[in-house]
């Protein structure tokens, strides 16, 4: 079995996947500092709790943490007495090389939810990730990552606002009962809330104008469920695509390694 462990810059994730579907999906917040010995402990506490026996043979991780990655190698080898494939490494093949200007190190994220995009959907998407940021990543035809935006995220927003302003509390992102707020709590949401919509859709017809071809929006992150209530932002939501693309990948490396 696969364990495949997707570390943003907030919030890490693990699913356990047997070949057919996801066995859990277990949610940490990122922290360096966590050693192989804290990510046992707390795995094997969830996966006692859930009353699940997986025999993990294989560990992928992408991280935009760098920092992590180290704990997480110990955690594989240690436990599992396995390498992991880490995406973004030499290494770790994708099915299809991004084409993006020389030296620069695309998110691994941005390249999972590439191949998962891929593999799902076809090629010509913009795929909208809310997560820590806000990012756009634009499928080609063939597969391959060929660039997009990176935006800060909601929570970023709202937290910088908060931060930032004396008066303004700290609030979650909802979309509010009107545009016009009446208080404090509803006018910033509402900048929030419809500002995002705004930007998401201004991006996109901006990129489908350049790209010069159709292209379907794929959303995802946690927060694409919340924005597709604002406008028909997104063509599809899909919200296991990061995990769906880490179990792409590692096909795609066993197949390589077998030939
Ligand atoms: N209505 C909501 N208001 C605030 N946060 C929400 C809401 N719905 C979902 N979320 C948050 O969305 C997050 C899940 O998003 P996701 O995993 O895509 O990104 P992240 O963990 O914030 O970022 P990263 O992957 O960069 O670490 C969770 O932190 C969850 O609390
Ligand atoms: C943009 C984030 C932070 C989104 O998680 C991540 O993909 C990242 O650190 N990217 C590196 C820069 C790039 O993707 O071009
Ligand atoms: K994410």
């Amino acid at each position: 079995m696969l364990l495949a462990i997707d570390c943003g810059n907030t919030n890490t994730v693990f699913s356990i996947w047997d070949g057919k579907e996801f066995l859990c999906t277990l949610r940490t917040s990122t922290h360096h500092a966590r050693t192989a010995d804290a990510y046992f402990t707390w795995f094997s506490t969830l996966i006692n709790h859930y009353g699940i026996k997986p025999d993990i043979t294989d560990v992928i991780i992408s991280s935009t943490v760098p920092r992590v990655v180290f704990n997480l190698r110990v955690f594989a080898d240690r436990f599992f007495g396995c390498r992991p494939m880490v995406v973004g490494k030499p290494e770790c093949l994708l099915p299809h090389a991004p084409r993006v200007d020389p030296g620069t190190q695309v998110g691994p994220d941005r390249l999972v939810n590439t191949a998962g995009a891929f593999d799902r959907h076809g090629g010509d998407l913009i795929v909208v990730d809310f997560g820590t940021a806000t990012t756009f990543d634009v499928v080609a035809h063939d597969g391959a990552y060929v660039g997009g935006g990176i935006a800060p995220g909601v929570n970023l927003s709202l937290e910088a606002l908060h931060m930032a302003a004396a008066a303004l509390p700290h609030v979650d992102v909802t979309k509010p009962p009107k545009v016009i707020g009446t208080n404090t709590v509803d006018c910033m949401q509402s900048g929030v809330f419809w500002g995002y919509v705004g930007l998401v859709n201004g991006i996109c017809a901006r990129i489908r104008a350049e790209y010069e071809r159709p292209m379907r929006i794929i959303g995802t992150g946690g927060l694409a469920p919340l924005f597709a209530q604002g406008e028909m932002l997104f063509d599809e939501i899909d919200d296991d695509l990061t995990m769906h693309g880490l179990t792409v990948i590692h096909d795609h490396n066993k197949k390589a390694e077998a030939q």
